[in-house]
């Protein structure tokens, strides 16, 4: 809209020669509001308003005066061209009472009163008086008006500020195009006022009101009025999450079985959970404020309150329970400020139950890993044999350097010594540790299974064979190790067919005529003497030199003494994981019975008698006398009256063991030559060898 679609016509031009009279007339005539002054060539150079003129002719000196005299040149014209809303955005314009308006050559062609201005501009673009728009500018609230069109007809410094953009820029404009989300075109269609409506502009958070502008029932437009509540939102949502985190905190400490307490430096309580309430019978409501010490028997949470050391896992009887407890001091801003209590174990018993469902698991953890290491292979190490003795620790060198390579290794000793203990060593440490270790036990076996059972069927060679028929223990060896133990247990006619099997590397399934080449390095044992039993024609002496390559004679363990105090530490280890107990270890007088005992049974005996041992005790911590088997108790005893008494028979087997240690010393470790030498036969030698336990 431009101005001369509402100015006046009505336009009185003066000239500034005329008097004050003469204009009186002219002025009258029209009942105007003022007139503009023209010069010669009617261009517009003043104004005269009604008010001048009237208060010149009442106080002025002469009606004579001229209206040049009197006439304003302060004068502001409008352009005719010129558009209504960018006068309303001038509020300096209100300072004058009329405003001529010019054509573009200043002439006169019409004009508008100050008062017909407001009101055109109130009537249809809202525009506010100037004082209104002092206020709307000082407000700390955004505010934007929009016509009913939904343009933008004022917007104020705070609304600039919150929303980041120019006023001079957005007024005029469609406020949909300019403020995001905003939701005035939505009131101007609905007509209906929408409170505390939240959106966001520029990274800002706006709370907004909006309103439509109605007018003798006519929509006019909108005003929002808007408030930036970004740090209030902030310290809203902070505040939100404290609530919740505490209401959280609340709930856990209310809900769970564990029992806390809080106390102020002072050692009053400040809170008290609900478990904790059960578990002493008492109200919390009462409890709060009042001293630790008068609520909780033996207590020292006032103590910790005071000295800030924390005390972890103490004992404290409460009632008839002996309860485990943590206290610990809080501590702000490097300050004691109070302490909290949590009982960890309302009873010791649950803390035992605890310790042996550890080990339960513990104990099924391990089984796993044996199973586990079963199905990998060959399941212990040279590290998992146990013992300090010169003669094992020689033997761990052996079997490691035998290990690199892939010769079959005889392993000899009485039942119990760790045989099949190296056989896994010697595994685990060769080059095919991550082949199979398969384990025969010949002994075990039926005779007429036991070749099927090493080298495997073929389809329909038996009755009653699987069908497809099935790989024997060396072709499931292929490529790694086989453990032939109690090999002297074998019928001599098996013992031809291993003969067989260990010089041509081949094996025949059972049934199929068809050989199949085996890459499988062998690892025999026996406790039995192979070389008596070779003279006695009960083994083949060709096999034995195919077995004895390389071999370890594993020595019993009375002749390693020293191995058994190690020996028990690390058995009983085994036993805890796999016994709900926890014994930490034998006394020094139960040691001195395992250390006097000759050990028939050997390692796999001490392992039984520890563990019976273990299932003896009460609360014992330590293995006492009390907790072994009598016949070791005996040997004990026995031992002690031999010693302060020998008897002939004792003198006499004394002198017989050094008499055949001397004659093996002078052969040079030659049986025979040793036999010889004591003149007796060698059949009885290896008799009386076995008797004094004696290893040439
Ligand atoms: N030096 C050792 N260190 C740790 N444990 C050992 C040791 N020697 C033997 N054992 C344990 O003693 C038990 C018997 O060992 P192993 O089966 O190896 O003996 P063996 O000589 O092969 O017996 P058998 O001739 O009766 O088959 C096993 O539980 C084994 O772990």
């Amino acid at each position: 809209m431009r101005v001369r679609d509402v100015m006046s016509p009505h336009v009185i031009t003066l000239r500034p020669a005329m008097t004050l009279s003469e204009a009186a007339d002219l002025l009258r005539q029209g009942s105007l509001d003022g007139a503009a002054v023209v010069d010669g060539e009617n261009r517009l150079i003043g104004i005269v308003t009604k008010t001048h003129f009237v208060r010149e002719m009442a106080y002025g000196p002469t009606p004579n005066r001229t209206i040049g005299e009197i006439m304003t040149t302060d004068v502001y014209t409008l352009q005719e061209s010129e558009t209504i809303s960018r006068l309303q955005q001038n509020s300096n314009i209100f300072r004058f009472g009329l405003f001529p308006v010019v054509n573009h050559q200043n002439q006169p062609v019409g004009y508008l009163t100050r008062t017909e201005l407001i009101k055109y501009l109130s009537d249809h673009s809202l525009y506010l008086a100037e004082e209104l728009k002092a206020v709307l500018n000082s407000a700390y609230n955004g505010i934007v008006v929009t016509n009913a069109e939904g343009v933008i007809t004022l917007f104020n410094p705070a609304a600039e500020a919150i929303t980041g953009l120019d006023a001079s820029k957005v007024v005029g404009q469609m406020a949909e195009q300019v403020i995001p989300n905003t939701g005035m075109q939505r009131v101007l269609e609905t007509g209906v006022m929408e409170v505390n409506q939240q959106q966001t502009i520029q990274n800002s958070h706006i709370l907004s009101n909006r309103s439509p502008i109605f007018k003798d029932n006519k929509l006019l437009g909108a005003v929002a009025i808007f408030q930036d509540i970004t740090e209030l939102q902030a310290v809203a949502d902070e505040l939100e999450t404290v609530k919740k985190l505490k209401s959280t905190l609340e709930s856990i400490l209310e809900s769970g079985f564990e029992c806390v307490v809080v106390v102020d430096t002072q050692g009053k309580i400040t809170m008290l959970n609900q478990a904790y309430c059960d578990f002493l019978g008492k109200d919390s409501k009462q409890v709060i404020g009042m001293h630790v010490a008068d609520v909780i028997e033996n207590t020292r949470m006032h103590i910790v309150a005071q000295s800030g050391k924390a005390e972890i896992a103490a004992m404290q009887r409460i009632g008839d329970n002996n309860v485990v407890v943590t206290r610990m001091p809080i501590i702000k801003d490097g300050e004691i400020v109070g302490a909290v209590g949590k009982v960890l174990f309302r009873d010791v018993k649950d803390l035992k139950s605890l310790v042996r469902k550890f080990n339960n698991l513990q104990s099924e953890l391990e089984y796993y890993k044996e199973e586990l290491r079963k199905v990998q292979g060959g399941k212990h190490t040279f590290e998992s044999i146990i013992g300090g003795s010169e003669k094992i620790a020689w033997l761990k060198a052996i079997g490691a350097k035998a290990a690199k390579g892939s010769s079959t290794v005889l392993i000899l000793g009485e039942s119990g010594t760790g045989k099949e203990l190296f056989a896994h060593a010697i595994h685990t440490n060769s080059p095919r540790r991550n082949e199979p270790f398969i384990k025969v036990n010949c002994a075990a076996v039926p005779e007429n299974l036991l070749e099927s059972e090493l080298f495997g069927y073929d389809d329909g060679a038996f009755t009653g064979a699987r069908k497809g028929g099935k790989p024997g223990k060396f072709e499931l060896a292929n490529g790694g190790t086989i453990f032939l133990d109690e090999i002297g247990d074998m019928t001599l006619s098996m013992q031809a067919k291993l003969l067989r099997v260990l010089q041509e590397r081949e094996i025949e399934r059972v049934g199929s005529t068809k050989t199949l080449k085996i890459d499988v390095r062998v690892v025999a044992a026996t406790n039995c003497d192979l070389e008596q039993m070779i003279e006695q024609g009960e083994f083949r002496q060709d096999l034995y030199y195919r077995l004895n390559i390389i071999s370890l004679h594993i020595p019993p363990l009375r002749e390693r003494r020293e191995d058994i105090p190690q020996l028990c530490i690390s058995l009983l280890q085994k036993i805890n994981n796999r016994t709900p107990h926890d014994v930490e270890g034998v006394s020094p007088d139960a040691m001195n019975y395992l250390l006097g005992y000759d050990w028939p049974g050997n390692v796999r005996e001490l392992e039984n008698v520890l563990e019976r041992a273990v299932n003896f005790m009460d609360d014992d911590q330590f293995i006492l006398p009390e907790h072994l088997p009598p016949v070791i108790k005996k040997q004990y005893r026995q031992r002690e009256t031999t010693d302060s008494v020998k008897d002939l028979a004792g003198i006499r087997f004394d002198a017989e063991k050094q008499a055949i240690v001397k004659a093996i010393e002078a052969a040079g470790g030659n049986k025979s030559q040793a036999a010889k030498i004591l003149g007796i036969h060698r059949s009885g030698f290896y008799q009386k060898l076995r008797k004094y336990h004696i290893d040439p």
